[in-house]
């Protein structure tokens, strides 16, 4: 089974537009759940544009799912995440100016720093998992880490699914195959959306866990979140 999980980031982006707490991101996390998500995702970065450090930890006692705090792991993002002890942590290198993640690890030139880090959330018991482009060269590296999981960053494959869905998707499907191989379990997001979401999830075998959050949000617009939720989640569903 892939499970859910929410990334409520563009809701925070609509809140700060106006301070306040309208909409709400605590509310949110709960009717998700409520509506069948399965786990809820933040990404907070340093200028707290969207999620705040305070959100994060409003958010750790409300999320009876799966919660998924992503970032770079810099000193006080490691902390905070070490404090709140989320299921799981996904490390991304992101630059602190980068408009959205635009890149997996390279996960032999940051070997050391990854096999570090990586240990200190493992011994306080929080799930590891990678972004990593679809390269299974990456993976070797990824595995000897210590992760537990990586999530294969699914930009490109969004991208050129609508051009050549077969080609868009085998160096994921590469990437996955190593991946199980080398003990790795497998999550991805990134642009996932209703279109391209189920072939996706048919396609990549042992596929754990998807975070969406962009096209969910924006699609809730129209549809509402509840339908939204339910949505995904037939996209998912292997009946
Ligand atoms: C790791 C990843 O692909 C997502 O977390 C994405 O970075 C969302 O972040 P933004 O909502 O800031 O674009
Ligand atoms: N890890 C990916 C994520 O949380 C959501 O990415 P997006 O759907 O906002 O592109």
């Amino acid at each position: 089974m892939t499970k859910l999980s929410v990334n409520i980031n563009k809701i925070a982006t609509i809140r700060n537009a106006r301070g306040g707490e309208t909409p709400s991101v605590t509310e949110a996390a709960v009717k998700i759940e409520q509506f069948g998500g399965q786990g809820i995702t933040i990404h907070p970065r340093p200028d707290e544009r969207h999620i705040t450090r305070k959100d994060v930890y409003d958010l750790k006692p409300l999320v009876t799912t799966e919660f998924n705090i992503e970032g770079n792991p810099h000193r006080p993002f490691i902390d905070m995440v070490l404090e709140v002890k989320p299921e799981q942590v996904t490390l991304v290198p992101d630059a602190d100016d980068a408009i959205t993640s635009n890149a997996g690890w390279d996960t032999k030139k940051h070997f050391d720093f990854l096999t570090e880090i990586i240990a200190e959330f493992r011994n306080a018991g929080i799930r590891t998992s990678i972004f990593l482009d679809p390269n299974p060269a990456m993976v070797e590296y990824a595995a000897k880490t210590g992760t537990d999981r990586i999530e294969l960053y699914t930009e490109a494959y969004a991208k050129y699914y609508s051009q050549n869905k077969e080609a868009a998707i085998r160096p994921y499907y590469d990437t996955a195959v190593l991946a199980t191989e080398s003990g790795l379990g497998i999550n991805a997001g990134h642009d996932l959306s209703l279109d391209n979401l189920k072939y996706f999830a048919d396609h990549i075998p042992n596929l754990l866990e998807v975070s969406i959050g962009h096209a969910l949000i924006s699609e809730a617009l129209y549809m509402g979140l509840e339908n939204t939720v339910q949505a995904y989640l037939k996209r998912l569903a292997k009946w």
